[in-house]
């Protein structure tokens, strides 16, 4: 199922504040392929993460996932398209304070309407994966902040999604947990066949990526899409 933005633009912020953040852009990403998203600070990854995930509406243009525009849901589809078929690693994480490692992965599958009992097994191999096995049984919000990405990292491989989302998976850990990471999620969006977009500034994840988007050449038009 491919993904892909057609003439998008967003604006953010009020007054004299107010930016445009994506203009009139246009890319599609492929399926079972991870790709990197690159480009200079503030040139708008993070953005179109946001608008790729549903999670921010466009000011024109269109999404399509599958062939289906979902800038165009109302909320309440929209809430569900996140919940059943979107996965996000941002780097806050976005974790239920209060609970284990192993938890956080459990109650994402009850919210998703799966027995957390089927998919125990499956949780503790993929946080074992990231490098949190020793801490399957430590509370999220008493961690780093890497390690909690790696906890929403786990979460979303459990989860299968369509589409995953996914904000500087490296930039708070050491360079060879990094390469093990960016393999991982390489290797499991090929097999699931989901569409992978990592925005990062490491060439780690760019060597590792099937394909590479700049932000700053889509900008300007220099890049023509995928
Ligand atoms: N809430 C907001 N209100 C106003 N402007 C915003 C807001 N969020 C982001 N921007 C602006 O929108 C533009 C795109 O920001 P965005 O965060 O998408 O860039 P980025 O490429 O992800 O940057 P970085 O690599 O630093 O994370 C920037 O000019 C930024 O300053």
């Amino acid at each position: 199922m491919s993904l892909e933005l057609l003439d998008v633009t967003v604006r953010l912020g009020r007054g004299e504040s107010r930016v445009t953040a994506l203009s009139e852009l246009t890319v599609s990403f492929a399926p079972a392929a991870l790709t990197a998203l690159v480009g200079p600070s503030g040139s708008g990854k993070s953005t179109l993460l946001a608008v790729a995930g549903a999670l921010l509406r466009p000011d024109a243009g269109r999404v399509l996932l599958g062939g289906e525009d979902i800038a165009g849901l109302s909320p309440a589809e929209q809430a569900r398209l996140r919940r059943e078929r979107i996965g996000y690693v941002f780097q806050s994480g976005n974790l239920l304070s209060g609970l284990t490692a192993l938890e956080q992965l459990l109650a994402a599958a009850s919210v998703a309407g799966r027995s957390p009992r089927a998919v125990r097994a499956r949780a503790t191999e993929l946080l074992s994966e990231v490098g949190l096995g020793h801490r399957l049984r430590h509370r999220a919000d008493q961690m780093s902040g890497g390690e909690r990405q790696r906890i929403a990292l786990a979460r979303a491989l459990l989860l299968e999604p369509d589409v995953l989302l996914v904000d500087e998976p490296t930039a708070a850990v050491d360079r060879e947990r990094a390469a093990g990471l960016v393999d991982l999620l390489a290797a499991t969006t090929r097999r699931h066949g989901c569409v992978t977009v990592v925005a990062t500034h490491d060439p780690v994840v760019v060597d590792a990526a099937d394909h590479v988007v700049d932000m700053a050449r889509l900008r300007t038009g220099a890049d023509s899409p995928l």
